[in-house]
Formats: C-alpha cells, structure tokens, sequence
C-alpha cells in the first residue's frame, strides 16, 4: 500500500488549538510577539500545538517590553509565590485547583517573554493574557480559573478535518509499526546497520518506544506528552544509501516540523533527575542514555532551535550537558542555547576527533562519562588566557570550511569571495535605485534560509504578502500565476523554511526594530536578519540634524546588535549620490568613515545599462572582513523565475579586483558586443541549475530544512 512519504505527510496544515478566555473585561492584547491568534487567544496545546497556517511567520514587537523585574514585582503586589527558576519563574497553577495540585509551582513564567505555560493543564498564553487571568481571579475572589472556562476557539471545518486526518496519521503509523524486539533477530540486525545503530540494543529502542514502520523501512519516534502522556505525534526517520559508504536521513514528522514540539526522551525522565544531556537527534539521546546511563532528550529540529515553549520542561534540572552534534554550526548553537538555559548550569561538548556525536562515540567505543565530564561550562569569563582559547583556535584551524560560514547553494562566486555566510557579521548592501536590491537580496536570503539559516526578514518597503510572492516565486523557480495547480505543492513546501517576516510597514522607530528583531532571535533562534531598507528608520523629526550621524548611529546599533547576539545582519541602504555614468562606490554609501569600519561586508549592485544586455547587474564586494578578498562578477536575470544567475560559463570569469572596479566593468561592457551572439546560441542548450551541497549535486529541486542530512 501507498504509505504516508515525507511529501504526504507534509501535505496538511495542522490545525490550531485554541481557546478562549471568557472574562469581563475583553482580552485585547494579542500574545507576544506573534501575529494575533485571534484576540486574546490563549492556546491549549494538546500536543498539536500550532499557529494559524497564515500567521506562524509574522513577528510583531513585543507588546511592552516586559522585564523580569517588571513580573516579579507584579507577582509580589497580587502575592503570587514563586521560585526563582534558570529561564522561567515557577509559580502555583492557577487553572488547577488548589487541593488538587500535584506539583505545587507548576505554572512556568518565561523570564525573558514573560510567556507563560501550565504543565498540568498545557494552557499557554502571554505575560498581558497572565496579568488578566490573575486580575479576573482576584475581582471573582477565586483562587483557581477552571481549565473549563476556556472555550474552545471555533474551528473552521477544514482545520477540524485537518486535525483529525493528522491524529488518524499518528494512529495509523503508531499501530502498524512493530517494536523491535517483535522482529526477527536478522531483520532487526539489518535495519539497525541500515542506520548505523548496530550497538543500539533493543533494550535501549524499546525503553524509548522507539519502532519500525515497516511499509518505508522508517525508524518511528513516538511523541507522548500531556498529562495524560498520550500520543501526540510521531517522527519517522529513513536512510538512504548513497552508494558511497555514506547514508542519507530524511526526516518526516506528524504533526509537521513546525509544530512538533517533542523533546524525545522526556517521559523517561523521572521529577528527581538533575542532569540531563541535550541532543540533537533521537539517536544520539538513545546513545547517551544507553551508554553513559544518565538522562537524555533530544530537540525536536535538531540544532537549529531551541522553542522557549520547552524551556520548562527543562527547568528541574542543575547541569545540562550540550551534546548537539559534531560540527562547528552544532557548537554555536549549542553556545547561544547555553544562555537561553542559564549559563550557569551548562556545560557544552566541544566536537573533535575524540568527541563526535553520542551515536558516532558509541559505534567507536569511546568513554561518555569522559567527554561529558570534560565538558566546558558555558558561563564563560570576560579575560581568559591563551590556555582556555587554545582548543578553540585549533578548532578554527581545523574546520576552516566551516569556520567560513554556511555556503550559498545558488551564487558559487559569492562563496568563492565571501567564503560564506557568518554569524555575527553586518553586511551592508546597497544599488541604485530600482536596481533590483530587493529582489536579489530576496534570493540570496532564500537560498541561506534553504540551507538550515533561520530567517527573519524586515520589509518596511513591500508588503509581506509581496515580498513573500517574491521568495515564493524564486524559491519554484517558475512563474506559479501560469502553473496554479502547483501553488499548494510549492507552498507547503515553503511552509517548512525557518522564514519569519516582521510585521511593519513603512517609518519605524530604531529601538522597536531592534526590540523585535530581538525577541525573535530568542523565540526562534534567527540566524539572519534583513532589514529592507535602513531609510525607513532615519525618521522624519532627524531631517534637521545630520542625516549622515543618523545613518552612523544606526548602523553602529545594528552592528552591536549583530556582534551580542550572534545573528548576522544585512542591511539595505540607498546609496547616497547617483551619477548615471559611473559606478556606485563604498563612499557612495557612507556617512563617515566611521560608518564603513562597522560593516563585515559591503555588497553593491552594479547596474551598468547596457544595450545588449539591458538587465545585465554585476555584484561588487568592496569589503570582506573575514579574509579580504573583493571582486566582482556578473549576474543575469531571470524574469519569468526572478533570479538570478552568472551568465553561462565562459562568458565572464570572476575577477578579483586588484585595482579600480571601473576598470573591470568596462571591460565586462566591451566583451558583451561580440558574446552576445554566443549566448543567443549557448541559451537553447543552457542546462537547469543544480544545488550543490554537501558532496552531492542534487537536482533543481531544493532542500529543505526539515529533512536533515548527516553521516
Ligand atoms: N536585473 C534586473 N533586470 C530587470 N528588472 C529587474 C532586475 N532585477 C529586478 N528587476 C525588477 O525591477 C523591479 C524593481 O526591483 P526591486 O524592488 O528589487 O528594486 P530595488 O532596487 O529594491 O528598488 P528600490 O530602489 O525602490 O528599493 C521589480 O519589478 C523587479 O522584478
């Protein structure tokens, strides 16, 4: 029988939970950060926690930027208990009533959100939606709020339909599959070396009720949760033989990947355990668990983030040891989770030839308590000596490729110059006038945010809907106005990218971009933030001051934003002066010298007009902190996909540029004349663009986050 593929299972939306508060007063605030689930909604996740399908990637500023100092005093003055936790404040639940609390601070306040969640009850909403519910209760003279006055937030009858189909999947894969120990030893032997799990033993899989769906030859990962810790989910796992020795993982969950907030592993661990060891994959959880004996759970995304809705299922434990995996992004991430932890109680494998991922270590038999003993703690000191950089230095040394950051699958020559896409970093990017700034900024982006770039993008010049037709557009590679049939195919696949748009639209104030681009780094571990374009924050009340101070300081505030957060930042900026017959300059930008010192890197796209080629662009690096290379090359484009391409081989050669960029475009100009001829003949046979990563060049097709190579 046809059986649920990665692709059918990725083809319903899940559907949300919600409900709603019934009190005097209406609930107004929409929850933090999110667009509106409705007005003051709050979520009752069931396990099937989801956003609305049209709304899960906006982010709006944060209502009031709520301090921890701010809740704690609104606690004190409604004499509210609470415990000082490592990410949350833990509180009594006030929807559970008070005789029949089984754990007494089971309500969880994030401390840097001040969203809240009941573990009892899985009711969740925003600090203002707390605040009302406690105000409801003291005007009533109650002191619980019955889970039952949440109403059940009406669902439309295709997110009903959506929701069932999704539990019936769950059910239906669940009950066909088979635990290990029921298979015949030799069937069990071969699918463990399909996945590498040889030394897993069925003892470990069947502790962690960990199956085989048979019809796909997919390891099966059970989510239980609730109070009742019942099946909200499952996710499937299959390898793929590559024909070399090595094996590729694909990854499909019901619910969906954005919507499945699993920590595999949690129902194992009992309320007394204090430690804990973090993973990245359900593999290496059953490694850790079964070699070292201590208690393990793995993220539900692999690295690439950290939910805040989990951090109280976190909160019991004194030491947890990061083990996310073997590289160098797994180390970063596993350095930023550290402080959404507390970095006081973490400590972090550093990858290595002696340390590879839990599953790798326990293949080569090597010793877990040491390596999670030898673990660095994560709290780090502000003057360290050469001793305590020293491994770090060799790791940089070792891993150059990965220490150049994460590699374009589309522009080959912005990686042969920038090496590749960095956290931390400032880029500056600027055109002239209509140039196409957004349009190639839009799928060099896309093509990070494909890669694993978590993305958020802020366009205060085009709508989202637009900017978003954009993406949409470049991301199929086809115009879907003419193919409408394929728009759900393409969308759903969309859906799964790691992208999030902000809410605004046109002048914005500094500090509430820098606010909201915050708060989203820390709800959804951005790696990337795209601001289109920095004149919408220079205001209008600055005119009389020196617009090129105001440039200064917020490209200053952008840049000390990208370094304390890890995040890497692009900045769209008009250029200062436009002269049609030459070519923009780094000084065509700036302010001040000062201003071009701030940015890592400066990008330009050149428009040069030409009469052959009318849509010709060339893009000019003009700086490159990492390594210093600059150069320019040339780039077409296509109208109908609106991307971006290096015109066919041979035609023009990246050039690194020793001299003036003048000089080098002018050249590009004269040989367009005589090869606009050969293109005409090379364009019939121009064959489609491929994606290259890793070893493979796969097809046109690209990747998606969701499913997650290694080996
Ligand atoms: N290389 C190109 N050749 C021709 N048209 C292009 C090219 N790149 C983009 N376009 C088209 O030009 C229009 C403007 O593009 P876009 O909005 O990206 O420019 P921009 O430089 O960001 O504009 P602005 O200066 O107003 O911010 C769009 O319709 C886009 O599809």
């Amino acid at each position: 029988p046809r059986v649920a593929t990665p692709r059918l299972l990725h083809q319903r939306p899940s559907p949300p939970l919600c409900a709603r508060l019934l009190t005097r007063r209406p609930l107004h605030r929409p929850p933090c950060g999110l667009e509106p689930r409705g007005e003051g909604y709050f979520l009752a996740h069931g396990g099937t926690r989801a956003f609305k399908k049209d709304a899960k990637s906006s982010v709006e500023a944060p209502v009031s930027p709520t301090t921890i100092t701010d809740i704690k005093q609104y606690l004190r003055t409604k004499e509210i208990p609470f415990h000082d936790g490592y990410s949350c404040l833990h509180t009594p639940s006030i929807f559970v009533e008070p005789s029949a609390r089984r754990d007494s601070f089971s309500l969880f306040v994030d401390k840097t959100t001040g969203q809240f969640l009941c573990k009892d009850t899985l009711v969740e909403g925003s600090w203002e939606d707390l605040q009302d519910c406690l105000e409801v209760m003291q005007k009533e003279e109650q002191d619980f709020l019955s889970p039952r006055v949440l109403l059940g937030y009406p669902e439309s009858v295709e997110e009903q339909e959506d929701r069932e189909w999704e539990l019936r999947e769950v059910q239906r894969i669940w009950s066909s599959s088979v635990p290990f120990s029921d298979l015949p030893e030799d069937e069990a032997q071969l699918i463990k070396t399909m996945f590498q799990i040889t030394k897993i033993s069925n003892a470990t899989l069947k502790r962690f009720g960990v199956r085989l769906f048979k019809p796909t030859k997919s390891l099966v990962f059970p989510w239980f949760g609730g109070p009742d810790s019942s099946l909200k989910g499952v996710k499937l796992l299959s390898a793929q033989s590559t024909g070399t020795d090595k094996v590729i993982y694909n990854e499909a969950t019901v619910p969906k990947c954005n919507s499945y907030y699993n920590l595999f592993g949690l129902p194992l661990v009992g309320r007394m355990d204090a430690e804990v060891v973090l993973t990245g994959h359900e593999l290496d959880t059953l490694a850790v668990s079964q070699a070292a004996g201590l208690p393990s759970v793995a993220l539900p995304r692999g690295f690439s983030c950290l939910p805040p809705i989990l951090l109280p299922y976190l909160e019991q434990f004194k030491r947890v040891t990061l083990w996310l995996g073997d590289d160098i992004r797994s180390w970063e991430a596993s350095k930023i989770y550290s402080r959404k932890l507390g970095l006081r109680r973490c400590s972090l494998v550093r990858p290595g030839e002696s340390r590879p991922r839990p599953v790798e270590a326990l293949d080569r038999g090597k010793n877990f308590g040491h390596i999670i003993k030898s673990s660095i703690p994560a709290a780090h000191k502000s003057i360290v000596s050469f001793k305590q950089l020293r491994e770090d230095v060799y790791g940089e040394l070792v891993n150059t490729e990965q220490v150049a950051g994460v590699k374009w699958g589309r522009f080959q020559e912005l990686n042969r110059i920038l090496k590749g896409h960095r956290k931390g970093e400032l880029t500056v990017f600027t055109g002239p006038t209509g140039s196409g700034k957004t349009t190639f900024i839009s799928e060099v982006a896309l093509d990070l945010c494909m890669q694993g770039v978590n993305t958020l993008w802020g366009s205060f010049e085009i709508n989202n809907v637009r900017l978003a037709k954009i993406m949409l557009t470049q991301f199929a590679m086809q115009r879907l106005e003419e193919n409408l049939e394929q728009y759900d195919f393409w969308a759903d696949k969309f859906e799964e990218l790691a992208l999030y748009f902000m809410t605004f639209h046109g002048q914005q104030n500094i500090k509430t971009v820098l606010d909201t681009m915050q708060h989203a780094v820390y709800l959804y571990d951005i790696n990337h933030v795209i601001i289109d374009n920095l004149q919408f924050m220079m205001g209008q009340e600055n005119l009389s001051v020196d617009k090129f101070a105001v440039q200064d300081h917020i490209i200053g505030a952008f840049r000390k934003f990208a370094t304390n957060s890890s995040c890497h930042v692009t900045l769209v900026i008009h250029p200062r002066k436009e002269e049609d017959d030459r070519e923009l300059q780094t000084a065509s930008i700036f302010g001040s010298a000062k201003a071009s010192q701030e940015a890592d890197n400066v990008l330009i796209l050149q428009e040069k007009k030409l009469v052959t080629c009318p849509g010709r662009r060339s893009l000019q690096v003009t700086k490159n902190r990492f390594d210093g290379d600059v150069g320019i090359f040339p780039l077409d484009f296509h109208k109908s996909s609106l991307t971006f391409a290096a015109p066919i081989k041979g035609r023009h050669k990246l050039r690194k540029l020793a001299g003036k960029p003048e000089d080098d475009e002018e050249e590009a100009g004269e040989k367009e004349v005589k090869e606009v001829k050969k293109e005409k003949a090379a364009k019939a046979t121009k064959t489609p663009r491929s994606v290259k990563k890793g070893n493979e060049t796969t097809p046109q097709t690209p990747q998606f986050p969701c499913v997650i190579s290694f080996g």
